[in-house]
């Protein structure tokens, strides 16, 4: 089982191109576009005053429709009683009904804007149109709001912010809260964009969806809730998936027992953790559901891999020795679901074609930023893009780790953003490769298994205090999946 169809729907991101071709699309089909602009400064009033207490509220105003959603949005505080100030990037972009409809004398001449704490700032400068480094008068506005300490709200994106990429083409200021249209774009959560876009709020404004917009997934559990459930009725503990978990020696053993204790709570029925026979004696001291085999070579894995073995994870603490390189090969020629990470994925970092020649579609690599620039040398851009040109290097999938997750290789790429710094912890990363696992061996398709176990184990730390470290996550992570199921 794939993503769920009507959530992926819902669940799309648009880059401000597809976002476009949409509008024209709902335009062409009958919307004018005065109404899809009245619909967006409408959803920006009522978010404003849901979060704000009337204060004096500055609007800027750029050329295009950005600027035309923040003189609609002017006219209807205006009319509310707010006290209004705009500031026009270009006088022209005013028309004859909004100099009639008396939106002249709330305007301020240029190069007075002065934002001060206590006032709300709302920038409409650019938004999916931004299409260069942002100079002039529009970066002397957003030099001096990112300087103060007023309040801002941006509309569709921060002002600046590309909504491609997240980057920041010349200046951008930061926004407590976005208000965007329709479909969050990927520069909300890629790059400067997750952190200068503060709360993000999506406005359904009747815009038409189609799936040819859709360029990546935002990850959430409505697109794999179901592939979750556990089937009831008669089966036994090697239907419901075997994990195997490659360990290593005794004093490094710790990454990979955090890893099988992760696929233990995943809804597999059994997991063997093998390692060579230092660290599978001080592990079977460890644990009791999960089951130990002691390695001498990688035959102890292959009986497994002939016996039931559903999924194999493998890579954490395993170090760089022959062993390693020969149970990862075992791993890869079995065909099984396997997940690389940690040493698997640096095993190979002087020759990294070596270990793509041997990966294949049930394959995930889930590095972190420096696992990847070593495995992925001369990748570029923001993480969506170099996730997406990594897995079809690699011909596998890659979850790229990070604050957004990027996740790359199935039907479509997804992002994940339900982390927090909490998973910034030694060892959350081995237990995120022991769920994927996990699900994996439960028949779960990779792509799900991999969205699946990031947004669990991001949830898993929600909430998390300072005292939060990576052993306390899997029966966080038990929790999270009792609540899905009973929800
Ligand atoms: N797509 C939709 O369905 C809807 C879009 N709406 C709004 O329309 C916006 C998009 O409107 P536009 O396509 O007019 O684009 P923008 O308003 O974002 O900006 C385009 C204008 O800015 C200029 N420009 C771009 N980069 C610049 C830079 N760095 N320095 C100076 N000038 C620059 C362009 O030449 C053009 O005149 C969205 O962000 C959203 O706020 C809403 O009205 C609701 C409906
Ligand atoms: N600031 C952050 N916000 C959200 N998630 C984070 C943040 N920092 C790290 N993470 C997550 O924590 C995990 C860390 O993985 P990794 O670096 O491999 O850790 P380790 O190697 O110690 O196991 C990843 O899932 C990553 O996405
Ligand atoms: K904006």
């Amino acid at each position: 089982m794939g993503f769920e169809r009507e959530a992926m729907q819902r669940q799309a991101l648009l880059t401000p191109d597809a976002m476009q071709a949409a509008d024209r699309r709902t335009i062409a089909g009958g919307t004018p576009v005065g109404t899809l602009v009245a619909r967006a400064a409408r959803a920006i009033f009522r978010i404003l005053r849901a979060h704000y207490t009337r204060r004096p509220v500055t609007i800027l105003c750029g050329p295009g429709q950005n600027g035309e959603d923040g003189l609609m949005l002017a006219a209807l505080l205006d009319e509310a009683g707010w006290p209004v100030t705009l500031n026009l990037l270009d006088a022209g972009v005013m028309d004859e009904s909004d100099t009639s409809s008396g939106l002249m004398r709330l305007l301020s001449p240029t190069g007075t804007f002065r934002p001060e704490a206590g006032t709300l700032v709302v920038d409409a400068l650019f938004g999916a149109g931004l299409n260069r480094p942002i100079e002039g008068e529009a970066r002397l506005l957003i030099e001096k709001l990112e300087a103060s300490d007023a309040s801002v709200l941006a509309v569709d994106l921060p002002s600046g912010i590309d909504g491609r990429t997240g980057e920041v083409l010349g200046a951008a200021a930061k926004a407590d809260i976005t208000v965007s249209f329709h479909r969050a774009k990927p520069g909300h959560f890629l790059g400067e964009g997750r952190r200068l876009s503060g709360r993000l709020f999506i406005a359904d404004i009747g815009i038409v969806p189609h799936h040819d917009d859709t360029s990546a997934l935002h990850n959430d559990p409505a697109l794999w809730k179901q592939s979750l459930a556990v089937a009831d009725g008669d089966t036994h503990k090697y239907a419901r998936g075997h994990v195997a978990v490659v360990g290593g020696p005794g004093l490094k053993g710790g990454a990979a027992r955090l890893a099988a204790r992760a696929a233990s709570v995943s809804g597999a029925g059994a997991v063997t953790y093998l390692a060579p026979l230092s660290g599978a004696e001080f592990a079977a001291s460890q644990f009791d559901a999960v089951m130990v085999k002691p390695l001498t070579g990688p035959e102890e894995l292959r009986t497994l891999i002939d016996g039931t073995a559903s999924a194999i994870v493998i890579g954490p603490g395993m170090g760089h020795g022959r062993l390693a390189s020969e149970c990862l090969s075992a791993a890869l020629e079995s065909g099984l679901p396997c997940v690389l990470d940690a040493d698997a994925l640096t095993l190979y970092e002087d020759t990294p074609h070596v270990l793509f020649g041997k990966l294949h579609e049930r394959c995930i690599l889930t590095p972190h930023e420096g696992e990847f620039s070593r495995l992925f040398p001369g990748l570029d851009g923001d993480r969506l893009s170099r996730a997406k040109k990594a897995s079809a290097r690699a011909g596998a999938m890659v979850l790229l780790k990070g604050s957004t997750t990027a996740i790359a290789g199935g039907i479509l790429p997804v992002l994940n953003t339900n982390g927090s710094a909490a998973l910034a912890t030694a060892g959350s990363g081995d237990t995120l490769a022991g769920l994927i696992g996990g699900f994996m061996a439960r028949g779960i398709a990779p792509e799900v298994a991999a969205a699946a176990a990031a947004w669990v184990h991001a949830e898993a730390a929600q909430g998390a205090g300072p005292g939060f470290n990576a052993d306390q996550l899997a029966p966080r992570i038990a929790a999270v999946l009792e609540r899905l199921a009973s929800s």
